[in-house]
């Protein structure tokens, strides 16, 4: 992090200096004051001085932008991405950030719908982390990239550049900020510390509701209270544990009450404090107490916190002046070093250890959504399954079949966007015989009855005309269904799992899909995140690689060039999984040697990416952003399903059987996509209608 010298707050504003009201808000009541003092600022170049127009935390943002960071007041800045001549992005990641990294995913699932994002920096604010899920900020704005420089220096005030530079928690409203392309933001960040009292990350939240800053910095003081003690988890082991409580009469605002704790390895110094440990024992900067001998610090020797017995442990130690502290000793378990080694593997290391520790990766968004959806089977609770196209939601779903109870009864999967409307009914119901022209004589069970006693995968269910969306929501509420032509209802016992792309809340708000059958499904929602979000990708990609050589029946084991696992690092993957799996696949095909260079790769994938030399490659892997440079500037998740389709068309020449081969999609699918986003194929030209 720079050195930068954090000036106090000035809360006198001198007479001569300062914004007044000005043009239509003079006058009124509920002024923008701070978008006053902006425009103030933005015309004379100086921060306003004075408290009563912006808070001081704002004035003194403001000020180090105009003075230690020397940025233009007015402008709208976008950040450039750091890691210009460094390897990966990912590989340089510390081990305790990629479990943050890991720890943030389950969090972004519990915000749910609350139109937030999350993000997560390493301690010098460069971007590790962005879920949008939710708001659905653009994915193409540069600030969004894995990599960009959220520093107070490069964009001005953030809540996260503020945390990485205050080392404490801050937040920004709408027009506090310095940087005029946030106006449209709050943002709040909070510094999560790792054992040794040194900052490892900061989480960040952002909204587009522009006065939330205040809520979210509580809801961050939360999550980072959680943060940091998976992290204290993950990263101690074998040695003691020591538990840490201030005395009712030490603590008389319960502000301790959480209890605090030290982590001694077997030799007596101390690894690791938390935030509440640190707090009793008065550990003034970061990394004090680190490397100390227990018995120094706290003023009782380990031989006799040790001793102490089960009901004799309350054991006096040094802190907070005169306050009792009650001391539990716990053996902590010794973590397997192979498994710590793996966790880690592919963080701090270079590129080739990464690829090394592939074989034992786990793909642990698959194994954390599978555990939660088997326990939702079981108690009957309707799945929904949401995430771009190709990150794997059907994949999900055929696995949760195989592990769970109903694994010996059906999975009937229906593809509600692929069949066509007028057969949808039948389709899922069935029909008595002759009971329609061209109906089989036999008639047809339909899907809820094939799926008895299983499961039935209702896949795209946001491309479901509105008038079968009644229909369907009726037979769920009474799980019976009456075939075309008959009056019989049956009975049948389905669990059912529903997934989609598209943003099923914003459709129940436009009254495109039933509120009533949205509530209906989403007993459970979970959300798979688009590959160029996963912290984990590379070593996806790796795993991905294994399995299509596998598969491929290879003799001789391939390995990727440096220069594609960066090109990989960076690329969007509008088709995910689906995508990666077909440039792996058709790059092993077609590679003569058994390293695999960029000269390897489809064409079409390099298309995509827009660089077809080196050196064009390393100026975007420099933070030329791409979709800056065609326009595109507020890609949104459909954005990008319509750029795999069309990239897909335009690289089979509008053959559409190709395409959708390609896409790993029915043709029926792919003409729905299609029309979904304007497309037409005429074998020449595709184009935007
Ligand atoms: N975790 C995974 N491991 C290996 N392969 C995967 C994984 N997830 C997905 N795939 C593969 O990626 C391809 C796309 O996956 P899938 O069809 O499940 O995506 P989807 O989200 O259902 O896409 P769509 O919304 O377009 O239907 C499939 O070939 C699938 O086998």
């Amino acid at each position: 992090m720079s050195e930068i010298a954090v000036r106090k707050p000035v809360l006198e504003r001198p007479q001569s200096s300062g914004p007044r009201p000005c043009g239509e808000d003079a006058g009124l009541h509920g002024v923008d004051r701070p978008g006053v003092a902006w425009d103030w600022m933005r015309q004379t170049g100086q921060a306003p001085s004075g408290a009563d127009w912006v808070r001081p935390q704002v004035a003194e943002a403001w000020a180090r932008c105009i003075d230690e960071h020397a940025l233009t007041p007015g402008v709208e800045l976008a950040p450039r991405l750091r890691e210009a001549d460094a390897p990966a992005m990912e590989a340089t990641i510390s081990p305790a950030a990629a479990h943050l990294a890991e720890a943030a995913y389950d969090l972004r699932a519990l915000l749910g719908d609350a139109e937030v994002a999350l993000l997560l920096t390493d301690p010098d604010a460069t971007l590790i982390q962005f879920f949008d899920h939710g708001l659905e900020m653009s994915a193409g704005w540069p600030m969004t990239r894995v990599g960009a420089d959220w520093s107070e220096a490069a964009i001005g005030n953030t809540g996260v550049g503020a945390a990485c530079l205050l080392r404490e928690p801050a937040a920004f409203d709408g027009k506090e900020h310095f940087n005029r392309a946030l106006h449209r933001f709050a943002t709040a960040g909070c510094p999560i510390l790792g054992p040794d009292g040194r900052i490892c990350a900061i989480i960040g939240l952002i909204s587009a509701r522009r006065d939330s800053a205040r809520l979210m910095l509580g809801c961050l003081k939360i999550a980072r209270r959680v943060m940091e003690a998976s992290l204290f988890e993950h990263l101690v082991s074998d040695g003691y544990l020591l538990r840490l409580r201030a005395s009712a009469f030490g603590d008389p605002g319960g502000r301790y009450a959480a209890g605090g704790r030290v982590f001694v390895a077997a030799d007596g110094r101390i690894q690791g404090v938390d935030r509440i440990g640190r707090e009793l024992l008065e550990a003034a900067a970061a990394g004090a107490l680190i490397g100390e001998d227990v018995g120094a610090a706290i003023g009782v020797e380990l031989s006799a916190l040790k001793a102490a017995s089960d009901d004799a442990r309350a054991v006096p130690v040094k802190g907070r002046g005169a306050r009792l502290l009650i001391a539990d000793v716990h053996r902590a378990p010794r973590r397997d070093a192979s498994s710590a080694a793996a966790s880690s593997a592919g963080c701090g290391a270079e590129l080739a250890e990464l690829r090394a520790c592939d074989a034992e990766w786990r793909d642990g968004v698959l194994e954390t959504a599978l555990r939660k959806a088997s326990g939702l089977q079981e108690r009957n609770i309707p799945i929904l399954i949401t995430g771009e196209s190709g990150v794997g939601k059907d994949h999900l779903v055929r696995r949760l079949h195989a592990i769970g109870p109903r694994k010996d009864r059906p999975l009937v999967a229906i593809n509600c966007a692929a069949i066509p409307r007028e057969l949808i009914e039948s389709e899922l119901f069935g029909y008595e015989g002759g009971s329609f022209t061209g109906a089989r004589a036999k008639g047809k069970p339909g899907k809820f009855v094939e799926a008895d006693k299983g499961i039935l995968f209702l896949d795209e269910i946001g491309d479901m005309a509105a008038d079968l969306q009644a229909t369907l929501l009726r037979v769920l509420d009474s799980s019976e269904v009456v075939p075309i032509g008959s009056s019989k209802p049956i009975r049948v016992d389905v669990r059912v799992v529903a997934a989609t792309n598209r943003s099923l809340p914003e459709m129940v708000q436009k009254g495109t899909f039933r509120r009533d059958l949205y509530y209906r499904l989403n007993g459970v929602q979970l959300w798979l995140p688009p590959l160029r979000e996963r912290p984990d990708r590379l070593r996806l990609l790796a795993h991905l690689f294994r399995i299509e050589q596998e598969q491929l029946g290879v003799a001789e084991a391939h390995s990727f060039a440096d220069e594609v696992w960066r090109v990989f690092l960076q690329h969007p993957w509008p088709g995910n999984i689906r995508e990666a799996r077909n440039v792996l696949r058709s790059s092993i095909a077609v590679a003569r040697e058994r390293i695999i260079r960029i000269e390897d790769l489809p064409v079409d994938f390099m298309q995509e990416l827009n660089v077809d030399s080196r050196r064009q490659l390393d100026a975007s892997l420099l933070g030329e952003h791409r979709l800056e440079e065609s326009g595109e500037t507020s890609l949104d998740l459909s954005d990008w399903e319509a750029r795999a389709v069309r990239f897909a068309l335009a690289s089979s020449n509008g053959n559409i059987a190709k395409a959708a081969r390609s896409l790993g999609i029915t043709r029926a699918t792919l003409y729905h996509k299609m029309a979904r986003y304007g497309l037409q194929s005429d074998r020449r030209i595709i184009s935007k209608r």
